[in-house]
């Protein structure tokens, strides 16, 4: 309220309580229109202290609203970070999973399952299209000795470094795998026994060329190996037996050696 219109006011109520304008005709109708005035005002005062009430409680009620919105917004971050890194945790499980069940873990080569899988599949491939593929069946020579001599972690590295060495002389398309003990299978698909044959040589090269050190020794390994082709129709256990039968001669025969089979 403006100092005008108080003083407004105050004047208009002297006026009002003044016994000198009782009897004025003037003085009843302006008593009225004040009491009129003053019950209008009464009621605007009581209409904004509700409004004021209710913008209040609306504004406490829009507040309360976005802080719960605010809270199941971060909660929900939470779960989202929590699934994504259980879901990333899945993968990387499921990843180690399957090359624990495909792979060797000391030398990382193929185990016998994909090894047989790949073998299988060359047989159908072979049958398809005409094509041949050979099996290499290669065993580390008097291993028992480098263990019983050098120890059991030795005989480990040999291992690791015969693995990385084999898999360094293939082609990008054949499978070094380990069949197991010392003993590796090398699957040479699109390939006849000539070409499998030198293969197999450069491979049994490389690895007697293999510097192990042992103190002031090195470690010299030798490797035998039997060698077979598909034959049309043959299933891939017949090769592989054929491959093993020759690699039993090449060890017969004194090691250091490979033999074809027939
Ligand atoms: N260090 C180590 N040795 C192994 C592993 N797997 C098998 N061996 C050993 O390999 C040796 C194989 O011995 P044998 O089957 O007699 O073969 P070898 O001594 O190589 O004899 P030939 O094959 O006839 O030349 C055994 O002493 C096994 O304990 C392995 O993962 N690590």
């Amino acid at each position: 309220m403006t100092r005008e219109h108080a003083e407004l006011e105050e004047l208009i109520k002297r006026l009002l309580a003044d016994p000198e304008h009782r009897d004025n005709p003037l003085s009843f109708a302006l008593g009225q229109l004040w009491h009129q005035y003053r019950e209008l005002l009464n009621r605007m005062e009581r209409i904004t202290r509700v409004s004021d009430v209710y913008q209040s409680l609306a504004r406490q009620r829009e507040q309360t609203l976005a802080e719960r919105f605010d809270k199941q917004l971060r909660q929900l971050e939470k779960v989202a970070r929590i699934s994504d890194r259980y879901q990333g945790m899945m993968r990387e499980l499921n990843l180690a999973l399957k090359e624990a069940s495909t792979h060797d873990p000391l030398t990382t080569l193929a185990n016998r399952r994909p090894l047989i899988e790949r073998m299988k599949a060359e047989v159908e491939r072979s049958t398809r299209l005409q094509h041949t593929f050979c099996v290499a069946m290669l065993d580390i020579d008097h291993f028992k000795q480098v263990n019983d001599q050098h120890g059991h972690e030795v005989g480990d590295s040999v291992l690791i470094e015969t693995a990385r060495v084999m898999e360094a002389e293939v082609r990008e398309y054949d499978l070094c795998g380990r069949w197991g003990g010392e003993e590796f299978l090398i699957l040479l698909p699109e390939t006849e026994l000539a070409t499998a044959s030198t293969i197999v040589e450069r491979v049994r090269d490389s690895i007697r060329r293999m510097t192990l050190r042992l103190g002031t020794e090195t470690l010299a390994i030798t490797i035998s190996a039997g060698l077979a082709e598909h034959r049309v129709e043959e299933s891939y256990s017949a090769t592989l037996n054929r491959a093993d039968a020759a690699l039993l001669e090449a060890k017969r025969a004194g090691r250091d050696r490979a033999h074809l089979a027939s």
